[in-house]
């Protein structure tokens, strides 16, 4: 069955906007096999954003991303990468649509309220990159 790596961001954790989330992503279906809470250091955000490393804005996402604990948490449904994205919007909040996550909870393109994985073959590496295997529960 599809997963995807989801990370309740710290402008989430900060508004106590977790169990909301959490609420949609289980109203739509899917299925919560791993879950956790712990603060990001630098050496896991390099590697998480190794993608935009050379951006101007990647020290503001490093001290932004660690400044408070996030939840992290795989999902588990049919087309689960894809559908999460739909119902999040677009990256920047302030374009996200009323009833999208981050229309109705995001503030601006990094305080976006939830990272999810990109691609089947991105969430694979970024559920390894958080957890090991012992940690997805089956039923
Ligand atoms: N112009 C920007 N300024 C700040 N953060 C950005 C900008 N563009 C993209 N991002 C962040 O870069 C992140 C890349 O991974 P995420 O999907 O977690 O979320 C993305 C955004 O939060």
């Amino acid at each position: 069955m599809e997963k995807s790596l989801i990370i309740l961001k710290p402008d989430c954790m900060a508004a106590n906007n977790a169990g909301e989330v959490i609420s949609r992503f289980e109203n739509a279906g899917f299925t919560i096999v791993a879950a956790k809470m712990a603060r990001l250091d630098s050496s896991i955000l390099r590697e998480h954003y190794a993608h935009v490393a050379d951006k101007p804005f990647f020290p503001e996402i490093e001290s932004f991303m660690s400044s408070r604990p996030v939840i992290f948490l795989v999902l588990e449904g049919e087309g689960v990468v894809q559908k999460v994205r739909d119902l999040l919007g677009p990256t920047d909040s302030a374009e996200a649509p009323a009833g999208t996550i981050r229309g109705d909870l995001g503030t601006d393109k990094m305080k976006n309220v939830v990272h999810a994985s990109d691609s089947v073959e991105n969430a694979s590496i970024e559920i390894d990159r958080f957890f090991r295997s012992e940690e997805l529960c089956a039923d």
